[in-house]
């Protein structure tokens, strides 16, 4: 849509502009850019903000410029232009060149990605991944075209064939979530978790779940190890509600991704959070397995109070994908002011001699189950 406006408009309709962006657009700029032959300059702005900011949605949704008017004084004349609605929105879930998108305005979209992000990569299934904040055209009631992506913060991935596949983005936490019994606390896949919490940096929460089963004493010095290292270590029972409050305030607005081994009550936990949350992440990976792209497709399941979820199949269990023998000591926050100093720069801190971090397991430095845990992920990890 496109209507010529006189100067006296034109005066108008900047003013109007100005008001309703308060400094968050310097005009000047973009009145420099449209003198330049600019023309997509105000759309831009106006775009930009609505990535980053809650819009409002309800009005007019994109502001067009057209330098078009010569008489206008400033050389700028704006129009209003209701048809182009660009929302931002979260995207839910990749299957091939289709992306879910929940929009700001809580409508889920059908989207497919402008052709020129889709040219931005040589690999195009990846351009956009569940947890990407992107900028969506509205075509229809329900379907859009994604025009933008924000930048990431965070990426969980994978490497396979020599390319790397990113499962998820923009992850606030890692919820390991572990019990205190039946199955028996394992510290050493908490310490695997942490590995790969560490080599993402995703803020790792360890969650040690059934404690109405045992006594809280019994975890006091391994519990003390991980929060000398500054990990948050919460205590929960998805049976008596314990921690579990805690837990709400800690996930709301947060995208937390859970992983924990089979049967430490991760569906318990989740639904202790919200019912029927573990239900809804059962059905949508239901559904996943069903199509084609199963090992990579990652869901963000919304949660009533703010924040998401995410179900990644492959990542409830997972393994260490990409960590190398070398990277380990350096994952590792207590072995990583040591690994330096060994004799010779190649040591692994395993069989070698004169090796800095062993002699800080045997001062004390370093907690010998930690370091025990170091030796089973090397040994796990050599061809
Ligand atoms: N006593 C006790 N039992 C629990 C608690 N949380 C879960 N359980 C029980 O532990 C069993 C496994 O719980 P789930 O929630 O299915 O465990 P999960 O981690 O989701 O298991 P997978 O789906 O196999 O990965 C169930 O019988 C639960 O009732 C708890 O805090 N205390
Ligand atoms: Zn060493």
């Amino acid at each position: 849509m496109s209507a010529k406006k006189s100067s006296g408009d034109g005066r108008k309709v900047r003013a109007e502009f100005r008001k309703k962006h308060q400094g968050r657009v310097r005009e000047s700029d973009l009145t420099r850019r449209f003198q330049q032959g600019d023309t997509d300059a105000l759309e831009d702005a106006v775009k930009e903000e609505r990535v980053s900011g809650k819009g409002d949605l309800t009005r007019h949704r994109t502001i067009m410029g057209s330098a078009s008017n010569p008489g206008d004084s400033a050389g700028l004349a704006v129009h209003l232009d209701v048809d182009a609605a660009q929302i931002g929105g979260r995207v839910l879930s990749v299957h091939g060149l289709q992306s879910r998108v929940r929009g700001e305005d809580g409508v889920i979209y059908e989207c497919t990605v402008r052709q020129l992000l889709k040219s931005l990569t040589t690999d195009q299934r990846h351009v956009v991944v569940a947890g990407d904040h992107v900028a969506i055209r509205v075509g229809g009631p329900k379907t859009g075209t994604i025009e933008r992506i924000k930048p990431r913060t965070s990426e969980l991935s994978r490497t396979s064939k020599g390319r790397q596949h990113v499962i998820v983005a923009n992850v606030d936490y890692l919820l390991i979530v572990a019990s205190a019994a039946e199955p028996g606390l394992k510290p050493n896949l908490i310490d695997r978790f942490l590995l790969t919490a560490e080599q993402f940096r995703i803020q790792p929460i360890i969650c040690i779940n059934k404690m109405d089963l045992i006594s809280p004493a019994e975890f006091q010095p391994i519990m003390g190890v991980y929060a000398q290292l500054g990990y948050r270590v919460l205590l929960t029972s998805a049976e008596t509600g314990q921690g579990v409050p805690f837990l709400k305030a800690l996930v709301k607005d947060s995208q937390t991704v859970v992983a924990g081994q089979s049967g430490v009550g991760k569906s318990s936990l989740l639904n202790a959070l919200e019912p029927d949350l573990a239900l809804r992440i059962g059905k949508v990976s239901a559904e996943n397995s069903k199509g084609k792209h199963t090992t990579t497709a990652s869901q963000l399941i919304p949660l009533a109070e703010g924040g998401y979820v995410v179900d990644t199949p492959g990542i409830r269990q997972f393994q260490l994908w990409d960590i190398t023998v070398r990277e380990v000591g350096g994952l590792m926050r207590d072995l990583r002011p040591f690994v330096n100093a060994c004799r010779y720069p190649d040591c692994i801190h395993f069989n070698e001699d004169e090796c800095a971090v062993k002699d800080a397991v045997a001062d004390g430095h370093i907690d010998a189950r930690r370091y025990d845990a170091y030796c089973q992920i090397i040994e796990d990890l050599q061809p």
